[in-house]
């Protein structure tokens, strides 16, 4: 409303209530959304603004469906395709596109609705309503007002307002589509991640090229992005732990997006303002109406010629009616001779000259007067004639006026009057108001001295405030000093609490650590004294207490070794371990030798001790059948007992005599360990 540019924008992935932040629930006004609670607060700023404002608000609607501009708010429903065009002056906009003023809060909210009909919807794995296309709804705010400087020019301010609803983020792999929801969204994801990129290279300090024609959104949002716009950008997530990796994505755009810079600034009476070219054709109509006042004192004048035209009608009926008199009293004269002839005749033969005179006289009169009257009313026909073509230019004006004040709306006080109606209410107002001035001027006179008085009383209540608050700024900055040091001193100490904290807690797990050891060394110590009191003699362990020495580097007992301790015996010289043979894997005695030089077989003399045995060979313990009648029932006793060992234990004697034949047994009694030799187990 004070003439900055803004935009809100929300973006996130698909179904995480982006439409439904930007417009909420429309039936029920604690859960609307931006668009129409901005929607509100723009008309309740105009209604409470200076009677002495003008507003004009426009609207705009457009969708960008697979990366083609439609037109929401048209008339043509056949989805017409419009360009994107640039001029220096303006900067980017939309070739044909719809733009209407509103007048109201149902008006504004009645295009939202029209438009929202026309937008690209559908289903998708994810969203019922899934918005298919990135949607701009741009209101336009106008505001004509009197310039602070005071010299009764009026000063225009433009603002404009842009709701973006973009469609969805999704992959395409977790979103499933095919066919015409496949390029949908390849499209969107496309736009998207041009507008990822433009928000990066405005967040990277080095990037010299801001890439805002690689798509149709970032071109339309090119002043909302690093350019002289308010933005604010909605970053929706969902709560569910699948869109994880989506809702880390969205937050990571929004926090780099938060690092952007723009440099908003007041569009002040711009050359494309429509309000001024509205106030223009006004302040023109008004001076043609102005222009017409001859024809309206005409016209006037001839409503007064009618009034007069009636008299003069009243007029000549009274005659006519005094013409009718005089001819029933002529009637009544000549009746009244008939009878009374004689007495009267003198008489009322004057009176009826008399009479006839003065019928002859008002028949001259009334031809005389109806003349007059005939060319009057000529003339008023005439007159009429260019009075009704007076009011039909009048009725032409004020309906033009009517048009161009119903777009602009005014202030609380305006009240939507027409101009000729203001003037007559405030003409009126003057009269009313009139005798009050007097008194007014004197009340003014009174008030301004009492305001003199008081302006007095408040530069000096302004110059003890002002010294008031220099100290106060002093005392501010020493006390915003003290506070930042207290609280980096609560910080340190906290940091130092923690550190003790730690400190202890190890001090006291290394004390445990220490008791459990002391307690399991003293408990092996204990052990050890009790093995050696118990199992090793004392003068034994005198022998090895001389032994042994303490290492204090390495904190360990460890054995003197034989050199260090043999120097303690009389002859001091240490005892040398004799060499063994040269040649030989062992020492060997002189006898040895000798032996082995004879060529003994002696092992005890040989190098290895390996027992040299002559080999053993096996006595035949069994024969061949040679009679084919026993080897015939030879193999079937064989057969009869492999047949019995597949169904459990069988034992088959055998006897190593030639004759009789093999005894097989099909009972599974053991035999006795005294025939195992001659008893073989199959
Ligand atoms: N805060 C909320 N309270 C209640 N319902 C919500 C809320 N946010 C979203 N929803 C519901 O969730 C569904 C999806 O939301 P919406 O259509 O706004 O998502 P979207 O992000 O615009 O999705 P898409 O990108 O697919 O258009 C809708 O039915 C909407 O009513």
């Amino acid at each position: 409303m004070c003439g900055y540019n803004g935009t809100v924008l929300a973006y996130g992935q698909t179904a995480s209530g982006k439409t439904y932040t930007m417009e909420g629930c429309d039936y029920c006004p604690d859960l609307w959304g931006i668009i129409p609670n901005a929607f509100e607060h723009i008309f309740n700023h105009i209604r409470q603004s200076q009677s002495s404002d003008s507003f004009l608000v426009r609207v705009s609607y457009l969708e960008i469906y697979n990366e083609e501009i439609h037109d929401l708010l048209s008339p043509d429903t056949n989805g017409r395709k419009l360009e994107l065009k640039e001029r220096p002056e303006t900067g980017v906009y939309v070739k044909n596109l719809t733009s209407l003023s509103v007048n109201s809060f149902a008006d504004i909210n009645h295009l939202l609705m029209v438009g929202k009909r026309n937008r690209a919807v559908g289903a998708t794995i994810m969203n019922q309503d899934s918005s298919r296309s990135h949607s701009i709804f741009t209101v336009t705010v106008e505001t004509s007002s009197l310039a602070p400087q005071g010299n009764g020019k009026m000063h225009v301010r433009v603002g404009k307002l842009n709701l973006v609803d973009l469609a969805g983020s999704e992959r395409l792999a977790k979103s499933g589509a095919t066919g015409e929801r496949f390029k949908e969204m390849t499209k969107i994801n496309w736009s998207l991640s041009a507008l990822a990129n433009v928000i990066s290279a405005l967040v990277d300090g080095k990037a010299t090229h801001i890439p805002y024609r690689d798509s149709k959104l970032t071109r339309l949002l090119q002043d909302s992005l690093g350019g002289n716009t308010c933005t604010v950008m909605i970053a929706n997530i969902g709560p569910a732990d699948y869109n994880y990796e989506e809702s880390v994505s969205t937050l990571r755009y929004a926090h780099r997006a938060k690092s952007i810079r723009n440099k908003p600034q007041v569009n002040e009476d711009p050359k494309d303002a429509i309000i001024s070219e509205f106030q223009s054709e006004i302040q023109r109509l008004k001076a043609q109406i102005q222009a017409s006042q001859p024809e309206i004192d005409v016209m006037r004048r001839l409503e007064s010629l009618e009034q007069e035209k009636l008299m003069v009608t009243e007029q000549l009926q009274q005659y006519k009616e005094k013409v009718l008199e005089a001819t029933t009293n002529q009637r009544m004269s000549e009746q009244a001779i008939a009878c009374l002839k004689a007495d009267l005749e003198g008489k009322a033969q004057i009176q009826l000259e008399c009479l006839k005179a003065e019928k002859e006289r008002s028949e001259e009169e009334k031809e005389k007067i109806i003349t007059q009257l005939l060319k009057q009313l000529r003339e008023m026909e005439h007159q009429n004639q260019e009075l009704s073509r007076g009011k039909e230019d009048r009725a032409l004006l004020e309906s033009k006026l009517k048009v161009l004040e119903e777009k602009l709306i005014r202030g609380t006080n305006s009240g939507g009057k027409n101009v000729t109606e203001q003037v007559k209410q405030r003409s009126q107002d003057l009269a009313s108001f009139g005798h009050a001035f007097e008194e007014q001027k004197l009340f003014n006179e009174e008030c301004q001295q009492k305001m003199i008085e008081m302006e007095e009383a408040q530069i000096m209540a302004e110059e003890k405030c002002n010294t008031m608050e220099e100290e106060l700024d002093l005392k501010t900055r020493k006390l915003r000093k003290l506070m930042a040091r207290y609280q980096q001193s609560k910080l340190e100490i906290a940091s130092l609490k923690s550190e003790i904290q730690d400190t202890i807690h190890e001090f006291q797990q290394e004390r445990a650590d220490l008791l459990w050891s002391i307690k399991s060394l003293e408990q092996q110590h204990q052990l050890k004294n009790l093995v050696i009191e118990r199992f090793i003699p004392p003068e034994e362990v005198a022998k090895i207490m001389q032994k042994m020495r303490w290492d204090d580097d390495s904190e360990v007992w460890i054995f003197r070794s034989s050199h260090s301790y043999s120097r303690n015996s009389t002859d001091n010289v240490p005892i040398q371990r004799p060499a063994s043979a040269v040649g030989r894997s062992r020492p060997t005695c002189q006898k040895a030798l000798q032996f082995l030089a004879q060529g003994t077989t002696n092992p005890r003399y040989l190098d290895e001790n390996v027992l040299k045995l002559e080999l053993e060979s096996p006595e035949r313990v069994t024969f061949d059948y040679c009679d084919p009648i026993d080897r015939i029932r030879a193999e079937s006793q064989i057969h009869q007992c492999l047949k019995d060992l597949d169904n459990g234990n069988a034992y088959f004697s055998y006897d190593s005599r030639p004759s009789p034949l093999p005894q097989y047994r099909s009972s599974p009694s053991r035999p006795k360990s005294a025939h195992v030799s001659q008893h073989a187990r199959i």
